[in-house]
């Protein structure tokens, strides 16, 4: 579904000459099968957010392909639209202001002009994220935190996307919210055949969710590894994540 290859993405270090660059992806590759779902893991500044802007044809590469079953990004995005839907960590500037949650969670329906029966759709995607219809005629503001992410994830499944990219999409909710989304995740993933980029930093979220891990670290995927063999990695880096994972839930 998803071919990454050999990307190379840098930024300009503010104030500083063009030579003073700061490396951000220096030769990321990987694959992610039709259905398949893959966490991406990595410290903070790690490079992930750039990566998935890089994916969801946000930001241009400065070398390299990425490939969604074999055409370029930009032009695979054109062609299915809707299919490719995001949800990203920070939900408040997510989420028009002036809108009401219904008008939210419908916007990319309309965007396609699919209005049929749209007040009965938001009452069921209301219902997978585990909100209450009562809270269709609110505006953002009078939702917590948690609601308002929710809000964020049905409007980015209301259009059944075949790939889903979450950037940090559940890390704010609380435990039993969390919970309560992967296993939605589990279910889009079962009956709709999604593909999901799960990034994250929080290897027991990944683990829970996805059949592969990807490990970042400073700009480089250091390991890859099936979710069976997570016990078994090699990289430095990788291991000391996992053991202070293995630690803490003792
Ligand atoms: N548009 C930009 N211009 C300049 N530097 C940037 C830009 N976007 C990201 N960076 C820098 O690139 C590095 C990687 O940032 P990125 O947001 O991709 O990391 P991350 O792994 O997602 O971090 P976090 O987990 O904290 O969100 C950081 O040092 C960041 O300051």
């Amino acid at each position: 579904m998803l071919e990454v290859k050999n990307i190379y993405k840098s930024y300009s270090k503010v104030g500083k000459s063009k030579k003073n660059k700061l490396d951000v992806l220096q030769g990321i590759e990987f694959f992610i099968e039709e259905g398949e779902c893959v966490g991406l893991i990595g410290e903070s500044g790690s490079g992930k957010s750039t990566l998935s802007r890089l994916i969801l044809g946000l930001e241009k590469p400065d070398k390299g392909i990425i490939n969604i079953q074999g055409k370029s990004i930009n032009k695979w995005i054109k062609e299915n639209r809707g299919k490719i839907s995001v949800v990203f960590q920070d939900y408040t500037s997510s989420a028009n202001p002036r809108f009401k949650v219904k008008e939210v969670i419908s916007e990319s329906l309309i965007a396609m002009g699919k209005t049929e029966q749209i007040n009965k759709g938001v009452e069921e995607l209301l219902k997978k994220v585990g909100l209450s219809n009562s809270l269709m005629d609110k505006y953002p503001h009078e939702l917590s935190g948690g609601q308002l992410q929710r809000v964020c994830i049905a409007r980015a499944i209301s259009t059944k996307p075949k790939f889903m990219v979450l950037d940090e999409a559940i890390s704010s909710l609380d435990v039993s919210i969390q919970a309560q989304i992967l296993n939605l995740l589990k279910e889009l993933k079962r009956d709709l055949d999604m593909t999901y980029l799960f990034i994250a930093h929080d290897l027991q979220a990944v683990a829970n969710l996805c059949d592969k891990v990807l490990f970042l670290y400073k700009g480089k995927i250091v390991e890859e590894i099936e979710k069976e063999n997570l016990i078994n990695v090699k990289n430095e880096y990788a291991k000391k994540l996992l053991d202070s994972v293995i630690t803490f839930s003792i």
